[in-house]
């Protein structure tokens, strides 16, 4: 198998010919493609199909059982790497016992912003998640919604020039889904790359280019404009339906 180390300067992420395997159960099979600077890409799939595995691998939290995966020009996982990473996984890793601050405060720890940083960027992404005013707040008494949103404002605490979100938007309503979709839009256009699983079709063509996933296999990409003309289809779940997926609404 060949495995490629050069990737071209504007491809932050490489996905180079991963398999993932747990037992007997192939959950990643063979997936190749890269991610270029500032792309917002959707990973697309019906439940099962192998999204959290493979974005956990680009988290540098799960190792491919063959192939790599390259970020930034380094295999992962790489501690180095990761600090330029911002991770939000499926499930809040949050501490309900202290405050929304008090979290944001032992998270900024870990990324080592300096008190200063910590003292700017608290507010500021307190602010992009609409969560200003709660900051006293305990968590175990937040909502799931404001949950989510608080485990989104840490991932962009340190500034990361790679944000990976795991269904970001469950259990948002549609007005304040909406406004985090402004976010991403503005973090993209200052550079950030972002990858983002999601059910959610009105989420899914907001993407500038998809991976449409299945049984653990990449069985389309591109642009949604693109998935949807190769399939002769008025929308993204017709094109995946027509690709021979199923999506499930969570
Ligand atoms: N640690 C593990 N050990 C064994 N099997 C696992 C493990 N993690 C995931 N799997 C299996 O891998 C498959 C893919 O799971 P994964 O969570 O990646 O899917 P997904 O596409 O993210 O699904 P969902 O949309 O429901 O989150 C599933 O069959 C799951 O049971």
């Amino acid at each position: 198998m060949e495995v490629l180390r050069l990737v071209g300067d504007s491809d932050v992420v490489c996905v180079n010919h991963v398999s993932k395997r747990y037992g007997d159960q192939a959950v990643l099979k063979d997936i190749h493609f890269s991610i270029r600077k500032g792309e917002i890409f959707g990973l697309l799939g019906p439940s099962g199909a192998g999204k959290t595995t493979l974005v956990k691998q680009l988290a540098g939290l799960e190792v491919p059982t063959d192939g790599e995966n390259v970020i930034f020009q380094q295999r992962m996982p790489s501690l180095q790497i990761m600090k330029r990473i911002g991770y939000m996984g499926q499930s809040d890793a949050l501490y309900g016992e202290l405050s929304a601050k008090e979290n944001l405060e032992f998270f900024a720890a870990i990324y080592g912003l300096k008190r200063k940083e910590r003292l700017q960027r608290i507010p500021e992404v307190l602010k992009i998640v609409n969560l200003a005013g709660t900051e006293k707040k305990l968590v175990s008494s937040f909502s799931g919604g404001m949950k989510r949103r608080l485990s989104l404002a840490i991932s962009l605490l340190h500034e990361p020039e790679l944000l990976i979100l795991d269904e970001p938007t469950v259990g948002i309503d549609p007005v304040l889904r909406k406004s985090i979709w402004q976010t991403f839009d503005r973090l993209k256009s200052n550079g950030t790359t972002i990858i983002v699983t999601t059910h959610v079709m009105d989420e899914a063509e907001k993407c500038d280019r998809l991976g449409l996933l299945r049984d653990g296999k990449l069985i389309a990409i591109g642009t949604p404009t693109e998935l949807m003309a190769d399939t002769s289809s008025q929308s993204i779940e017709e094109a995946f339906l027509v690709y021979g997926g199923a999506v499930h609404e969570n």
